[in-house]
């Protein structure tokens, strides 16, 4: 039997590194996409082929698609920081908005032409319900973004739908805040752990965050990406909200880190900087993941503190072993 076939956008990100080794061990050839060879190849195995293709190169993009005939797409590729989406709201709209129609409409296209279904994945966000009408927030909940991320993740949201009418098995996993070792400090989760690492290990620092007082739910990458193979994999296409169901500060991660490493009086440590601070911010953003625990059989693996002693005791080890 030949090996299913899968294409992974956003391949050398958080997500995708861990969607492509998951694949890898499933036994699927996994054509990883990536604008940087030199970042996909630090993914491993000899499974994965790396086509180095830019998300706004919408012919290669396409092309590539047929090419490769691939029986499930996963598209994680895009600009994942809502706060540069500010910097770059055009760049935003194209590479997360427009991009995944390119794909839809590629996957649809193959097809028709193949006569055997294309699953396609959407990895959309909660930056899509902007400052919410109702809290958790469900599939059901109203789309009003406040940021240009949001914006543009909405439009491919929509994008699933019209084309999911269209007979295709185009499926969205709304994803909540998630965080691991690998995210980069540009997160505010790893910007903490990385810099309570080394405040702990050398006795001094400061962190300069901007707005403390936003309530996010924050899960574990890995299971996120759990939830997106179990989407694709499912009898029928849909919507799906993945998230813990709990809401936490930045204050409080930032105090439930310094805690992990035996410092209580954290304030000291800690500066306001507005340049973190954006022109728009939902207060609160906390799902309910109801819908994809009954119809998914998902669950997260790990809480709130979890996440922040397994985040901590990352950097921590890096540091010792410099
Ligand atoms: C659901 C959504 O989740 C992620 O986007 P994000 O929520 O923007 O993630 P973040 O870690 O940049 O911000 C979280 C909160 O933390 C606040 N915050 C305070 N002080 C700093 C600070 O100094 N840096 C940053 N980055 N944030 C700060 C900031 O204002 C915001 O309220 C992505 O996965 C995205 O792809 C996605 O879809």
């Amino acid at each position: 039997m030949t090996s299913p076939v899968a294409v992974v956008t956003g391949a050398a990100g958080q997500d995708g590194s861990y969607l492509v080794e998951r694949l890898v061990h499933d036994g699927y050839a996994v054509h990883a996409v990536a604008r940087s060879a030199d970042r996909a190849a630090l993914l491993s195995a000899d499974d994965v082929t790396i086509h180095e293709v830019d998300l706004t190169e919408h012919e290669r993009l396409s092309g590539l698609i047929l090419d490769l005939r691939p029986d499930e797409i996963y598209n994680l590729g895009g600009l994942s920081s809502v706060a540069h989406s500010w910097q770059e709201p055009i760049a935003a709209a194209e590479v997360s908005g427009v991009a995944p129609i390119v794909l839809l409409e590629a996957a649809l296209r193959l097809q028709h032409q193949s006569g055997r279904p294309v699953r396609v994945l959407q990895a959309s966000s909660a930056e899509i319900f902007g400052e919410p009408s109702e809290v958790p927030q469900t599939e059901l909940t109203p789309i009003r973004p406040v940021s240009p991320y949001g914006a543009a993740k909405a439009l491919a949201h929509h994008a699933v739908h019209v084309f999911r009418g269209r007979g295709l098995h185009a499926s969205s996993v709304i994803l909540y805040n998630h965080e691991s070792p690998r995210r980069p400090t540009t997160f505010v989760t790893r910007k903490i752990t990385a810099a309570v690492a080394a405040i702990a290990t050398s006795g001094s620092g400061t962190l300069a965050l901007g707005n403390l007082d936003a309530a996010r739910d924050w899960g574990w990458a890995p299971d996120y990406v759990d939830a997106m193979v179990r989407a694709v994999r499912h009898g029928t296409a849909g919507d799906y909200v993945i998230a813990t169901g709990t809401a936490h500060t930045v204050r409080e991660f930032v105090a439930a880190a310094f805690g992990h490493v035996g410092v209580a009086d954290w304030h000291e440590h800690v500066t306001i900087d507005p340049a973190f601070v954006r022109p728009a911010d939902p207060s609160i953003l906390v799902g309910d993941a109801s819908k994809a625990r009954a119809d998914l059989g998902w669950r997260p693996s790990k809480d709130f503190r979890d996440l922040v002693c397994a985040m901590v005791d990352h950097d921590l080890a890096l540091l010792r072993a410099r």
